[in-house]
């Protein structure tokens, strides 16, 4: 069709047909979408290929599969492959612009990426290491007495490093009302986040339906949203200010970035504000689920390779012995937990489709011709399952990332997938990266971690199975 060339006849990438006006929304997969799309690079190319296409309700998606594609257009292309889907849902409805994630790219972003940046790049990151630690270790102490509610002692620990980092609130382990609205906004993020998820990402004119409508659900739960947002930024923030002036404020990533902004006075004031709120604020959004997730993966690897464990165990007993826990400072003399770090990245990728980007311009590759306003996904899971990269992908294999005791630089590391692409990369790498090398430290230096028993006394089989959304 019309549609499929541009003025030189040059093809889109191949992927399904689809049929007329609604393209390929029938074949778009529900669940685990990131399996699907590596499967259809082995249908759709002439012999494998590692970029595909498909139209659904109006929006080209392009998924590529290989590192070579997403450095070729994320990176070496950043000008034009760096801004994000519309999202009408999250962006306008629900009023998730106010955090730069979702942001378009251009000058409105880049004010935020650079707050952000100054407070998380790698010089400077370790300054939150003490909250790391204090919380990985109360981590311990809550398992120890509660070790069946793990998932829900994860999830307590990020919540309060960042919100200690972010805000010096130290929060209630049970029903704190920071962490509700939080986790609420979270949820609303979880269910809008996917592109095509909602109808009116698709055709945003859905938008200026009234909220009555039959079928206006969306519309509804858009309101809800909305104000739950508002709080999750703005209450925090307020809480801060106010015990800033009473002088009881614990000093946080909120507190600098108060004592920086221009005096009340000053006209660019409300803008600055804006921005420094959006940047605490980010810090939940970006950094409370996912690496809760990563931490989940690593237990789930625990149970199905106990050998694993047993030598991540027998390292830490060799260099640190058992009178004390490992801190920051042994991180350079333990490969073994590194390289389990780093294999908990790769085998059960945190967003497996990582965050889509939006291409500004019109552009021509490889052969190609890739429309503007095309929504570009880099299939992280593909690129961390790669065999040539990565031999044996789909086993739990830390050795892999070591050669002759230490960390192999030969060896890609799934940083280079597991955190996005280009200029729209993860700016709290280096803060996770942080948190899974003390928390994983921590956790063999005292536990065993094995499947539960049957009521024969038998160990039950795990199986990885993955949720799908936009955090897997
Ligand atoms: C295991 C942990 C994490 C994973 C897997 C992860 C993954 C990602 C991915 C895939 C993106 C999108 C990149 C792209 O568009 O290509 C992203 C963006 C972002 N992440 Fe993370 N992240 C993690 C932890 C964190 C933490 C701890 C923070 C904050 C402290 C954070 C803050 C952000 C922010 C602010 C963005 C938006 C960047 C932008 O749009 O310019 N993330 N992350």
């Amino acid at each position: 069709s019309q549609r499929q060339r541009n003025k030189q006849g040059l093809p889109l990438p191949p992927g399904p047909k689809g049929l007329p006006i609604i393209g390929n929304i029938l074949d778009m997969p529900v669940d685990n979408q990131w399996l699907v799309y590596d499967e259809w690079f082995k249908t759709y190319g002439a012999t494998v290929c590692d970029i595909i296409s498909f139209e659904a309700l109006g929006s080209r998606f392009i998924i590529l599969g290989s590192l070579a594609r997403t450095e070729d257009l994320f990176e070496k292309r950043s000008s034009i492959y760096s801004s994000r889907p519309r999202m009408p849902m999250a962006m306008e409805l629900m009023r998730w612009d106010i955090i730069m994630s979702f942001l378009p790219y251009g000058s409105w972003w880049r004010r935020h990426r650079k707050v952000f940046h100054d407070h998380f790049h790698p010089n400077v990151v370790d300054k939150y290491n003490p909250v790391q630690l204090t919380e990985s270790r109360a981590l311990l102490l809550r398992l120890l007495s509660s070790p069946k509610d793990f998932q829900l002692q994860v999830r307590l620990t990020f919540t309060s490093i960042i919100m200690k980092l972010a805000y010096g609130i130290q929060i209630k382990e049970k029903n704190d009302p920071y962490v509700e609205t939080a986790e609420e906004a979270l949820r609303g993020l979880a269910e809008a986040g996917i592109p095509g998820r909602f109808l009116v990402d698709l055709l945003p004119s859905l938008k200026y339906v009234p909220e009555w409508m039959p079928g206006a659900s969306f519309k509804r739960m858009a309101k809800h949203w909305k104000e739950v947002n508002g709080k999750m930024g703005g209450k925090p923030w307020d809480d801060v200010k106010e015990k800033m002036k009473n002088g009881t404020a614990v000093s946080s990533l909120s507190t600098t970035l108060i004592e920086a902004l221009p005096d009340e006075s000053d006209p660019r004031r409300e803008e600055e504000e804006k921005v420094a709120r959006a940047t605490a604020a980010v810090a939940f959004v970006g950094g409370a689920d996912t690496t809760v997730s990563s931490i989940n993966s690593f237990f789930l690897a625990m149970t199905l390779y106990p050998d694993v464990l047993k030598k991540a165990q027998a390292e830490i007993d060799s260099v640190i012995g058992s009178n004390r826990l490992p801190d920051f400072g042994d991180r350079d003399s333990l490969p073994y937990i590194n390289a389990l770090a780093k294999e908990t990245m790769r085998w059960q990728a945190v967003t497996p489709l990582g965050v889509g980007h939006m291409s500004t311009q019109d552009d021509i590759y490889d052969g190609y011709f890739i429309p503007k306003d095309s929504i570009i996904l880099g299939n992280v899971w593909s690129i961390l399952h790669d065999p040539v990269a990565y031999p044996d992908p789909m086993t739990f294999k830390p050795d892999r990332f070591l050669k002759d005791g230490t960390i192999d630089p030969t060896i890609r590391n799934p940083m280079s997938a597991a955190f996005g692409f280009g200029r729209r990369i993860c700016p709290g790498r280096y803060l996770a990266d942080n948190s899974l090398y003390i928390i994983i430290a921590s956790l063999v230096s005292v536990f065993d971690i094995k499947s539960p028993l049957d009521s024969q006394g038998k160990l039950i089989k795990q199986e990885p199975r993955m949720t799908s959304g936009l955090l897997s």
